[in-house]
């Protein structure tokens, strides 16, 4: 089992039932063994990617103090600029050496839930880059439809209604990230990791990654494979709430980045997350007398905050003072 399955999802965008059917059962069955697989035939155009990739090249080269300007440990709503060092996915390990830019949905000043001051909902800070503010949100409306597509495909094996996860996206919290690795100095892949091991804390998370590589998935004997890059895909991974929605019987399985050596990596990942009131309980059709749930009942936002809690250091240190 070395071979991350890959998905042509395009009959999701047909009329042919059967063959939504079809890909709804091969999803399912990639959920269950794996937690992960490879998506193609998907409507993100090749040059939205290279036009996303290319600004966040060219912000991730600007000068410290430029990035800094959108620092997201300045901000209580977590959008912005994280300087590498910043997040420690694997406590075991040194902070994640990597620097990343956060975006969420944009809510305004005098929206409830700002005036409320709700954790992780705002405005979203966008650097001064001619272009980048229209072209970032247009990709996150996409990402997030993509996201639904596939959780609506999701609905079918796990018994539940087919608009489930749509009642439950409306002003979601998902995030899309941005990603830059510098490259490793040394041999070592055990020291220094661009991304310490971690499970994902959300949903469903798509990740495009450039031709660098680097990604590696912990399959079910516990070895580390190789999830290398494929031109036109998305990596496509469960999170932590999806395997409380559904009793584990969806994996939500560990991954890590290894920073290539001498040469820099770039990454995209979607972190689809429901609306943070969204109660995350094990699904009815997922327990039965031999299988009673697993997990308390949660919140969205109560679960992702403990999450950050434990992988960034500076709200560690905020939460202590
Ligand atoms: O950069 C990657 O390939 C993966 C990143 C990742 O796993 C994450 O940010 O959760
Ligand atoms: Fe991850």
């Amino acid at each position: 089992m070395n071979q991350l399955p890959i998905i042509d999802i395009s009959p999701l965008y047909s009329a042919d039932q059967t063959a939504w059917q079809s890909i709804a059962m091969q999803i399912d069955h990639a959920c269950r063994e794996w937690g992960f697989f490879y998506i193609k035939g998907h409507p993100i155009a090749p040059s939205r990617i290279d036009a996303v990739l290319d600004h966040a090249q060219r912000f991730f080269a600007l000068p410290a103090a430029e990035k800094l300007k959108i620092d997201i440990t300045q901000t209580r709503h977590h959008r912005g600029y994280g300087a590498i060092a910043t997040e420690q996915l694997d406590p075991s390990k040194p902070c994640d050496l990597k620097e990343t830019f956060d975006m969420g949905l944009h809510l305004p000043t005098d929206h409830p839930e700002v005036i409320a001051e709700k954790p992780l909902r705002g405005p979203n800070r966008h650097p001064s880059m001619p272009g980048w503010e229209s072209l970032m949100e247009q990709h996150y409306v996409d990402m997030q439809a993509l996201a639904q597509t596939l959780l609506r495909a999701m609905t079918l094996a796990l018994d539940i209604e087919r608009d489930f996860f749509d009642t439950r996206f409306k002003e979601p919290v998902s995030v899309l990230r941005m990603i830059h690795y510098p490259p490793r100095h040394t041999a070592s892949t055990e020291d220094q990791q661009g991304a310490g091991a971690h499970t994902d804390y959300g949903c469903i998370t798509l990740l495009y990654q450039d031709a660098a590589g680097g990604l590696q998935v912990r399959n079910v004997q516990g070895e580390w494979i190789n999830a290398p890059p494929i031109e036109g895909t998305f990596v496509v991974n469960l999170g932590d709430m999806m395997a409380r929605w559904s009793n584990d019987r969806y994996l939500s399985t560990p991954h890590r980045v290894i920073s290539p050596l001498g040469v820099d990596r770039y990454s995209m990942p979607f972190f689809a997350e429901p609306h943070p009131d969204t109660a995350i309980e094990c699904l009815p059709g997922c327990q039965d007398e031999r299988h009673p749930a697993k997990y308390p009942a949660t919140t969205c936002a109560e679960f992702l905050l403990s999450r950050f809690a434990d992988t960034y250091a500076y709200r560690r240190e905020r939460e202590a003072v």
